[in-house]
C-alpha cells in the first residue's frame, strides 16, 4: 500500500518542478557568480530570477533585503546576533517559550554567556500569547523580539505584524521566525514593522540546506559568516546556487497555488480533525482553534503514550510526528505542549498530522480507518487507562 506522510511540517518533498529547475545547475551551469567569463554569468541571471521569485512570495519592497543562508536556523542565529551588535546600549531580547530550538537555544546560551536578559513570554491553554506579559517586557532596554509567524508542533499562528508595531514603539527590532509560514499563508512584509524574517527551503517543497534572512532595508546588520562579497558581504561563502535556484522555484510554485491550495488542504485537516475527535474519546486538540496553519494537526491522546500511538500508525503506512522533529525520539514531553499547560493526563498522549499539497482524501480516510483501533487496542493495555476507567465507574457509583 502507498505509503501516507503526514509529517510536512519536519520536511516536505522537494517537488519535482523544483528538482528539473535545479538540474541544470549541477552540470551544466555550473559556473561560479563571481567569476566575469560566460559561465558565471548564465548563474548570475538565473540568481537575479530566483531572488525576484523569493521577493514576490514575501511580499518583499527590494530583492536585496533577501539574504541567503543554509536553513532557518541559519538565519534565526544571524538575526539574533546581529541585532545585539547594532542595537548599542540594548541588552534584553524578549521572545516566547514556544519558538523553536533554532531560537531557545541561541538565548539560552547568549544569558549564560553573555548576560543578555531573555524575557520568554509564555502562552495560555491554546497557544495564544500572553499579550499583556509582551507589553509589559519591551523597554528602551529591549534591543530585539523574536516572535515565531507560526508555531511548528501546533499550526498557531501570532499576530506579528501587531507584535512589530509594539516592537518599534520602543526601538526595537523585530524578528519573526516564519520557516513554517511561508508558502502556507499570505504575507506581505512591505506593508509591516518587520525587520528581520527567517524561512527555510525545505518546508515549503523546496531543498534542503538552503534558506533566507529577510533585512528590510535600512535595518543595520552584522553578518554571521565573514568571508567573501557574496550576497552584498552580508554572507560570506560561494552560493548554494542549486540550493537558491530551487527556493525561488519552490517559492513561485507556493505562490502560484496558494489561494487554492490553503482551502484545499485546510478542509482536508478539518475533515481529519473532526474525523479523530468524533471517533475517539478523551482527545484534545492543542493549538488555537481558529488561528491556526490551515495544515496542522495537534491532537492530543489522554493516557497514551504518543510514541507507541506514531509506532502503531507507522505500522499501518502512515508516517505523522508526536512533536517537532528534532525533539522526537527523546521521552520528555514537548515544551510547547507544557507551555500551554496540558493537563498531565494528554502531555505525553500527542500526536501532529502535518499536510501538504501532496495529500488527498484518500490519506485522510486511510488516517481515520487505521487510528481509532489502534487507540483503543493501546488503552486496553494502559494501567492508566484502566484506572481511570475504575476510576470513573467508582465515581458514577457513587454518585448514584
Ligand atoms: C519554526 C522553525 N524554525 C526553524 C527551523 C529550522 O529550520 P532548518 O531546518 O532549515 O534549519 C524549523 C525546522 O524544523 C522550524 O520548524
Amino acid at each position: 500500500m502507498r505509503p501516507v506522510y503526514l509529517d510536512n511540517n519536519a520536511t516536505t518533498r522537494t517537488d519535482p518542478a523544483v528538482v528539473e529547475a535545479m538540474l541544470p545547475f549541477f552540470s551544466e551551469h555550473f559556473g561560479n557568480a563571481s567569476s566575469t567569463h560566460a559561465f558565471g554569468e548564465h548563474v548570475g541571471e538565473a540568481l537575479k530570477k530566483a531572488r525576484k521569485q523569493l521577493q514576490a512570495l514575501l511580499g518583499a519592497a527590494f530583492d536585496h533585503e533577501i539574504i541567503y543562508t543554509s536553513g532557518g536556523t541559519e538565519a534565526d542565529n544571524a538575526a539574533i546576533l546581529s541585532a545585539l551588535e547594532t542595537q548599542e546600549g540594548r541588552d534584553e531580547i524578549v521572545t516566547t517559550t514556544v519558538e523553536h530550538p533554532a531560537i531557545l537555544t541561541l538565548v539560552a546560551h547568549l544569558e549564560k554567556t553573555r548576560g543578555i536578559k531573555v524575557h520568554l513570554i509564555g502562552v495560555d491553554r491554546h497557544g495564544r500569547l500572553d499579550l499583556d506579559a509582551y507589553a509589559k517586557a519591551l523597554s528602551p532596554k529591549t534591543a530585539l523580539v523574536s516572535v515565531m509567524w507560526a508555531n511548528n508542533e501546533t499550526g498557531t499562528l501570532f499576530p506579528v505584524a501587531e507584535l512589530a508595531e509594539q516592537a518599534k514603539a520602543v526601538g526595537a527590532l523585530f524578528h519573526t521566525d516564519a520557516v513554517q509560514a511561508v508558502g502556507k499563508v499570505a504575507i506581505d512584509l512591505k506593508s509591516t514593522a518587520i525587520d528581520m524574517l527567517s524561512l527555510s527551503g525545505h518546508k515549503l517543497h523546496g531543498p534542503k540546506g538552503i534558506g533566507a534572512l529577510y533585512v528590510k532595508k535600512g535595518v543595520k546588520f552584522r553578518p554571521l559568516i565573514r568571508g567573501g562579497h557574496q550576497e552584498r558581504g552580508r554572507r560570506g561563502g560561494t552560493e548554494n546556487v542549486p540550493g537558491i535556484i530551487g527556493l525561488g522555484a519552490a517559492a513561485d510554485l507556493a505562490l502560484q497555488h496558494m489561494e487554492e491550495e490553503r482551502t484545499r488542504v485546510k478542509a482536508l485537516r478539518d475533515r481529519l480533525e473532526q474525523g479523530i475527535l468524533q471517533r475517539v474519546s478523551n482527545t484534545l486538540l492543542n493549538g488555537d482553534g481558529d488561528n491556526r496553519l490551515p495544515n496542522t494537526a495537534n491532537i492530543a491522546f489522554e493516557y497514551l503514550d504518543g510514541e507507541a500511538v506514531l509506532h502503531n500508525l507507522n505500522k499501518a503506512g502512515v508516517a505523522a510526528s508526536t512533536g517537532s522533529a528534532c525533539t522526537s525520539g527523546s521521552t520528555e514531553p514537548s515544551h510547547v505542549l507544557r507551555a500551554m499547560n496540558l493537563p498531565a493526563t494528554a502531555l505525553h498522549g500527542a500526536l501532529r498530522l502535518s499536510l501538504s499539497r501532496e495529500n488527498t482524501g484518500e490519506d485522510v480516510d486511510r488516517v481515520l480507518e487505521a487510528l481509532p483501533e489502534i487507540v483503543t487496542r493501546l488503552r486496553a493495555m494502559s494501567p492508566a487507562w484502566l484506572a481511570r476507567e475504575g476510576a470513573d465507574g467508582a465515581a458514577v457509583a457513587s454518585h448514584v
